[in-house]
């Protein structure tokens, strides 16, 4: 669990103290993405050389094994004893990977809520047979300026939610699991995913403001979220089959889609081949001003389905509604449902 979690207006100024307190005594390695670096990364620099931290930074690229090791090699060339990592899902999930396999601690600094791994102990690392969930350091503190995260382009808070609303289907596909193959399960963690879910769902329309009230709901949601995957010591709580369509996605439509975005599409089509209230959900993204179907992403439908028919190829040992044998014909059904009015 984090030790330090500061929400709010001008959270970044409060960086050089949280550091100070923890009696650092190195170099610092502030690792950030190439359009995060340019704002916030440089806020954050700035900071932190004002108060004479001695600071070495690094851009951060697609999160695979090659790319952590060449973040590690630049960490331990610095002699870094922590990493600050200013940035969105990619930057932090990065640090979290290089912190625990070196060893040190690192700071989580988000400057979108766009995803659920801002707190969690698990990180999602790109392979060739697609996206794997690895154990990673949960951050010992997390800073997240509410005043620089309603800045953010809109579409990434949207996707944030998006990322949460998914727990919905996570569960209902953790307890299928539970019922069909003997998969244990955690009440506790369960729980938390869905009451985080539902909160968030309670507040959509005030979401929809996009303002820094909106800003610090959704980063609350996305903490809590992040916290019931470390309660499970998985990502289960928060990714069940639609998080394996989104990935799939992310395989056939590179970049077509946020993380969160695509997520929220596998979440309305999960809980239709469920038999749930999927309009409800859809109902919910909307109201967020969250992308629901391929036409809104700029993909066709076809591609759409094939990332349905495929996705159990995703981590085939978590077993969801998309790994019951689902036909061509009830993934067509599924995603002509995305548009039903
Ligand atoms: N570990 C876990 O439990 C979880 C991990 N994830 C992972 O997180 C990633 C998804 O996170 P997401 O944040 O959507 O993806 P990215 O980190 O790729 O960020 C998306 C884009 O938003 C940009 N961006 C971030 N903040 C700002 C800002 N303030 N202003 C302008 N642009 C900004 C980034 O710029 P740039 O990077 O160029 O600076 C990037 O281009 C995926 O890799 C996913 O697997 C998701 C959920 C849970
Ligand atoms: O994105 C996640 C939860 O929102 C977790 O990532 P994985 O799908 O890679 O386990
Ligand atoms: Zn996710």
């Amino acid at each position: 669990m984090p030790r330090n979690v500061i929400v709010g207006h001008d959270a970044l100024l409060q960086i050089p103290g949280i550091i100070a307190d923890l009696g650092i005594n190195g170099p610092i390695m502030l690792l950030s993405g190439d359009t995060t670096m340019k704002t916030v990364g440089t806020k954050v620099q700035n900071l932190l050389q004002e108060q004479g931290f001695d600071l070495v930074t690094g851009i951060v690229g697609r999160i695979t094994y090659d790319e952590i090791k060449r973040i590690e090699t630049v960490v331990q060339k610095a002699h870094a004893v922590l990493i600050v990592a200013v940035g969105g899902g990619r930057v932090i999930d990065t640090a979290k990977v290089v912190s625990y396999n070196l060893d040190i601690q690192f700071i989580s600094v988000p400057t979108a809520a766009s995803h659920d791994g801002i707190a969690s102990s698990r990180a999602s690392v790109v392979t060739e047979a697609g996206n794997v969930s690895v154990a990673a350091q949960p951050p010992l503190a997390i800073v997240a300026d509410t005043g620089v995260i309603a800045t953010a382009p809109h579409r990434l808070l949207a996707a944030g939610c998006a990322d949460i609303i998914a727990n919905y289907t996570a569960i209902l596909d953790w307890e299928l699991s539970h019922r069909l193959t003997g998969e244990p399960i955690s009440e506790y963690a369960l729980t938390l995913s869905k009451i985080t879910a539902e909160i968030l769902v309670k507040n959509a329309s005030l979401i929809a403001h996009y303002d820094e009230t909106a800003v610090w709901i959704v980063v609350k949601a996305l903490f809590s979220s992040g916290i019931a995957m470390s309660i499970a010591g998985s990502s289960r709580p928060a990714s069940g089959g639609e998080h394996k369509f989104a990935h799939m996605l992310e395989r056939l439509a590179p970049g077509a889609a946020l993380h969160g975005e695509a997520c929220g599409i596998g979440t309305i089509l999960g809980m239709y081949l469920h038999g749930g209230d999927w309009k409800s959900i859809r109902h919910s993204l909307r109201l967020i001003g969250a992308p629901t179907t391929p036409s809104d992403l700029g993909i066709s439908d076809e591609v759409c389905l094939q990332a349905v028919l495929r996705a159990r190829e995703i981590r085939p040992e978590r077993f969801t509604i998309f790994d019951t044998g689902v036909t061509r014909e009830a993934a067509e059904a599924a995603v002509k449902a995305l548009y039903e009015v």
